[in-house]
């Protein structure tokens, strides 16, 4: 089955709005001189959100989100909600990143919450999954990434899971140089397809897009976008280098 290709950058918490916005422009430059086979998503800071919003009005590029509140509006000092992101044009949006679940406390539980609220106004999640060093190393890293598969997806109801796209991130590649390699990314791809089957069957376990997450770069991207699992890639530092980010769109095409 030929499954659509997303290449996303995640900006994280890096550059201000006028730098953000230098980098977007670069990037606007190269994809004009490229037909780019893959869909291309950014995930500025929340900060860049309306002033990207208009540098992307007529282009092909997704605006999206790098969190989102669970609740719709009240007394939640500091959270975004989906209307917010709505508002500007967000598309997508990464719910559950290790450095959520990490430094913020974020759960299975909570990343339940986040997804069935965009789905329900019709914003895309990008729901990141992944097991740490200490999972791997110990021989657990598939237990951990179904626990996370089941106890989020298994949830929802079977017509909402064509509209989430996973992120395979382990955690021990994210931002260290480490990437896991082309086979173990894909091992792990054709795993989750595998959980997804069984408690929804094989077709809809064929057709979730699935993104690999972790130090890809413009040297990497090639040998794993090229793996029959690997739908495209969720990119973090290199997402803000406009040549490198071009050249692993390119390698998605
Ligand atoms: O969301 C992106 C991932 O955390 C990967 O980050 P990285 O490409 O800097 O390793």
């Amino acid at each position: 089955m030929k499954r659509p290709k997303l290449i996303a950058g995640n900006w994280k918490m890096n550059t201000t709005v006028s730098e953000g916005l230098k980098t977007l422009d670069s990037l606007l430059v190269g994809l004009s001189q490229m037909t780019p086979k893959a869909q291309v998503a950014v995930a500025p800071p929340f900060t860049h959100l309306s002033d990207f919003q208009k540098k992307l009005k007529g282009t092909s590029i997704c605006l999206a989100a790098q969190n989102v509140s669970d609740k719709l509006n009240g007394a939640y000092t500091g959270e975004v909600s989906v209307f917010m992101l709505k508002e500007l044009g967000v598309k997508k949006v990464i719910i559950a990143h290790s450095e959520r679940r990490q430094y913020y406390g974020e759960t299975n539980d909570s990343a339940l919450e986040k997804i069935k609220v965009v789905l329900k106004h019709e914003i895309y999640p990008i729901y990141c999954v992944g097991e740490s060093l200490e999972d791997r190393e110990s021989g657990h890293h598939f237990e951990v990434v179904e626990e996370q598969i089941t106890s989020v997806l298994y949830k929802l109801s079977e017509e909402k899971l064509p509209k989430i796209t996973i992120a395979y991130e382990p955690v021990w590649a994210i931002g260290t140089g480490k990437t896991a390699t082309p086979e173990q990314a894909d091992e792990m791809h054709a795993f989750i397809r595998d959980v997804i089957g069984k408690r929804f069957g094989d077709d809809l376990g064929v057709q979730m897009q699935i993104l690999y997450g972790g130090s890809v770069n413009a040297a990497n991207a090639a040998s794993l976008l090229a793996m029959p699992h690997i739908d495209g890639a969720l990119v973090g530092g290199a997402s803000l280098k406009p040549e490198e980010f071009l050249s692993i769109i390119k390698a998605a095409s």
